[in-house]
């Protein structure tokens, strides 16, 4: 049994990890901090956990923490887990949901995030997208999980990027769920803002635009620039993020079907859609699943990319869990089975 701490316990993703793991068969949790409810038992608190979780809440206590749990989540905003997770290093395995640990370079994190992390190139820690880094995620001490229009956006990209069909110059535009602002009040996911609106944010300056570069970077073997635009939709949860790339030369639909068959053929959470039919958020919601679709526009040589995820889910606590399981040996999907909601 992984006996399990959350860090942030009653924030939107701390919530989503707790009613996974409440079902999680192999996974026990021991261990929930809240500064704000703290000494209060979490299904007071929400009442939707009442009879799956009755634990206490307690202030955050490292070095309790580290003794009574195998491994920590950080469901804190970005910035605490550099010191969470160097005075816990070796006693516990770590998974941020925050930034923390996503940069390979320190500037970059420098740049884009407040966290200060004096020996953040001597950390151990792996980039925690299964698909790509399942094997390093195996033994990893500290794990930093995507963000989760990376997770959309790295996914549908990878396999286009990996075999060389597309130039390395990629426009994203995507939407999302007001549940990815988190469930602090500001004026971005306040009701009458949001409701009957839908609006363009950090245009050309979204934090997630440096995590997806330094991941395509990588897969596509060369530099790879995008241009990103991130928009805020009447939802509660879901992403969904449509891309464009330029075609080196003219490709069939089922050469690009192939491709994304064959590089998600393991694949348990990733799911490619036949030509012509395209993804929803729907499709996902609730679960951990991504969907991929994709059109080629002939008249504009361009491959058009439909990835769609939860971004509760696959966009943030379902990917922890998931990596969890990958670190402790377990099938990947466990607690993690549940067919998407529909209506
Ligand atoms: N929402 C999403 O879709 C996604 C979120 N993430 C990341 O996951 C982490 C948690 O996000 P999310 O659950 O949405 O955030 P929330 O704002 O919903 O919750 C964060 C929790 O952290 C605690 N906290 C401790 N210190 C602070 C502080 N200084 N400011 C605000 N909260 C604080 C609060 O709990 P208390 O007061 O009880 O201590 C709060 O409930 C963040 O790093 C976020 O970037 C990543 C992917 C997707
Ligand atoms: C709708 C919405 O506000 N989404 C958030 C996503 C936050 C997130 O998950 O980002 P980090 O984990 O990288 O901080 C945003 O755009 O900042």
């Amino acid at each position: 049994m992984v006996r399990v701490g959350i860090f942030g316990a009653t924030g939107f993703t701390g919530i989503e990890l707790i009613r996974i793991l409440s079902k999680h068969k192999d996974a026990k949790i021991v261990y929930l901090s809240s500064q704000r409810y703290n000494s209060r038992v979490i299904s007071d608190v929400y009442p939707s956990l009442e009879g799956f979780c009755e634990n206490k809440l307690e202030d955050m206590d490292l070095e309790k923490a580290a003794s009574v749990c195998d491994v920590l989540f950080i469901a804190l905003p970005s910035g605490y887990a550099y010191e969470i997770a160097s005075k816990t290093l070796r006693k516990v395995k770590v998974i941020d949901l925050g930034a923390d640990f996503r940069f390979d370079d320190y500037s970059i994190y420098k740049e884009w995030y407040t966290g200060n992390c004096d020996e953040y190139d001597k950390i151990e820690r792996v980039y925690g997208l299964p698909e790509l880094y399942r094997e390093t995620i195996k033994k990893a001490p500290i794990i930093g999980n995507p963000g989760c229009y990376p997770t959309s956006a790295i996914l549908g990209l990878a396999p286009a990027l990996k075999s060389g069909i597309v130039e390395h110059n990629v426009i994203i535009d995507s939407k999302s769920g007001v549940s990815g602002a988190g469930h602090s009040p500001n004026q971005i996911n306040m009701y009458v803002e949001c409701n009957n609106n839908i609006r363009a944010y950090n245009v050309a300056k979204h934090r997630h635009r440096p995590e997806i570069e330094q991941e395509l970077t990588k897969i596509a073997g060369q530099n790879t620039r995008v241009i990103f635009t991130p928009h805020l939709t009447p939802m509660t949860r879901g992403i969904l993020s449509t891309m464009y790339c330029n075609l080196k030369k003219e490709t069939r639909i089922e050469d690009v079907y192939d491709i994304y068959k064959d590089f998600y053929k393991d694949e348990y959470f990733v799911k490619v859609l036949k030509p012509g039919n395209y993804p929803a958020t729907k499709n996902v919601y609730d679960s951990n699943f991504c969907q991929i679709g994709f059109e080629i526009d002939k008249h504009a040589n361009t491959l058009i990319i439909m990835s769609v995820i939860d971004n509760l889910i696959k966009g943030a606590s379902g990917q922890a869990v998931q990596n969890m399981n990958i670190m402790f040996g377990l099938p990947e999907n466990t607690g993690l089975d549940m067919v998407p909601t529909i209506p």
